[in-house]
């Protein structure tokens, strides 16, 4: 399971880089769950990461994904043309949240899917996922499928949605050929029924900060969860050959 981080700096993307994140996530927290950053500091950021400026270190080469703000599921014109700027920047994913259910939903997510950019769907997870948008988020164009939550402080994803949705959700995405990401104030105690659900990487925010996700990221937290995470790879690695060896016939 890979890890990102959602940074709003180059500070805080100097810290992530220095934890060994997988993926970097352009994002200010304190403006809502997707909170955008100015398309300036995006390209300022996605800049100084590819050429290791600023005491970034460019060998590090992490994904580059950016939200694009939190916009209500009717404004798609402007959905559509926030993605488009925010792509312009140069990230390699640009995520966008697709909240709600039903036709609202699809229909954005079709209209997205015509766009020449590799984004991310984020499904807006806190009612619970709706079959019918998960299909339309699992479709060739898009790069990879999200879930995540508004709510940040209703408890993590895994304590709203439960680990039997989350898995269906997980196979649903896999089946047609999509990478997965889980988030949602995932925290430490959330890991071991992550990996065993096997999204391909996991969102952090609110677990490596410094009190609340709206304030600054804590290097300290961020090196305990990547040796959380990396210390789960070994677990999971392990678990199948003591299964076979001490599994009791039946
Ligand atoms: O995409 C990742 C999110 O920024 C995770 O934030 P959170 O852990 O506060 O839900």
């Amino acid at each position: 399971m890979r890890m990102l981080v959602s940074v709003r700096d180059v500070a805080e993307a100097r810290e992530a880089l220095q934890a060994g994140v997988d993926f970097i996530d352009l994002k200010e927290p304190s403006a809502g769950a997707l909170g955008g950053l100015a398309l300036p500091l995006i390209r300022e950021l996605v800049a100084a990461l590819r050429a290791g400026e600023g005491g970034l270190d460019a060998r590090a080469r992490p994904l580059i994904s950016a939200t694009i703000g939190d916009l209500p599921v009717a404004a798609r014109a402007d959905i559509l043309a926030r993605a488009r700027a925010v792509g312009a920047c140069g990230v390699d994913l640009v995520k966008v949240g697709v909240p709600g259910r039903g036709e609202a939903a699809c229909g954005l997510l079709a209209a997205l899917a015509t766009l020449p950019l590799a984004i991310v769907p984020v499904l807006i997870a806190d009612d619970g996922l709706d079959a019918a948008v998960i299909d339309a988020a699992c479709v060739p164009p898009f790069a990879a499928v999200m879930a995540d939550t508004q709510a940040k402080h209703a408890g993590s994803l895994l304590d709203l949605l439960g680990a039997e949705a989350l898995a269906a959700f997980i196979e649903r995405a896999h089946g047609a050929g999509r990478m997965v990401g889980l988030a949602g104030a995932l925290r430490a105690a959330d890991l071991a029924p992550l990996a065993r659900l096997g999204p391909d990487f996991a969102g952090f925010r609110s677990a490596v900060c410094e009190g609340r996700r709206e304030g600054r990221l804590d290097p300290r937290r961020l090196r305990a969860l990547r040796a959380a995470i990396d210390g789960l790879a070994t677990q999971v690695a392990a678990e199948p050959a003591r299964t076979a060896a001490e599994a009791p016939a039946v």
